[in-house]
């Protein structure tokens, strides 16, 4: 594995800990290039980091922030991936400029040109990505079972429309390229069972039998997993 696996003791050292790097890189990228970017992940792990990012003394008017994916639901959904990141990093920080995946197109195919238009005119590469990992392996919303999944793994596009069989709603998510070209990519996972994945992921085989094999084997993109039991 390139990526190396940094272990803490618990979620709140975790998210504590990765607020610091994420503090960090946007005040150099702020004090660099004048401002700063970067893309976040949905699901249930990453809330307490987001809210440690939150409490943060960034110039949050120079820092747009998108996500590595969304569900295909109207923002107010509790299912949106746009509504953590509101009720989170963007409730403590709302100078945050937030581009959204979701655009009110019906279905996330008929939204796919906008939305990759949209990602095409942000600053590239991301200062920082963090997603997170399911246990079937996926990042993002590239799942092993996404028919679409291997136009996702590569290509020109910046996102991609996805259907999963075993997940709910309709995916927009960030491409593989997409996701590595950042400075620094951090994968955020929690319990056992994402750190089994995680081991089999270690092992040879397809990335499209675990995606998160993607970001494991780069050498382009400096990653890390971040890890705590719980
Ligand atoms: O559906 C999703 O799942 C993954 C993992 O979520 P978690 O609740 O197990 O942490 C997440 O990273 C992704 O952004 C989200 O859309």
């Amino acid at each position: 594995m390139t990526a190396p696996l940094c272990v803490f003791p618990d979620a709140a050292t975790l998210a504590e800990t990765l607020a610091d790097e994420a503090e960090a890189l946007l005040t150099d990228a702020i004090a660099t290039r004048g401002g700063a970017s970067l893309a976040l992940p949905g699901g249930r792990t990453p809330s307490p980091f987001l809210i440690a990012l939150g409490k943060r003394a960034v110039e949050w008017a120079k820092v747009t922030a998108t996500l590595v994916d969304d569900r295909w639901l109207p923002p107010d959904s509790p299912d949106s991936n746009a509504a953590t990141l509101r009720a989170t990093l963007l409730a403590a920080a709302p100078a945050i400029r937030f581009v959204p995946l979701f655009n009110g197109a019906p279905t996330p195919e008929a939204g796919e040109a906008a939305c990759a238009a949209t990602l095409r005119v942000l600053a590239s590469p991301f200062d920082l990505v963090v997603t997170g990992m399911g246990e079937d392996g996926h990042v993002a919303s590239l799942f092993p079972d996404a028919p679409d999944l291997a136009s996702a793994l590569d290509g020109p596009s910046p996102c991609r429309a996805l259907r999963s069989p075993s997940a709910p709603h309709p995916r927009l998510s960030l491409t593989l390229p997409r996701l590595l070209d950042s400075r620094r990519i951090v994968v955020l996972i929690t319990g056992a069972a994402k750190r089994a994945v995680l081991e089999r992921a270690q092992e040879d085989g397809p990335v499209a039998e675990l995606p998160v094999r993607g970001i494991l084997r780069q050498t382009r993109t400096p990653a890390a997993v971040f890890w705590s039991p719980a």
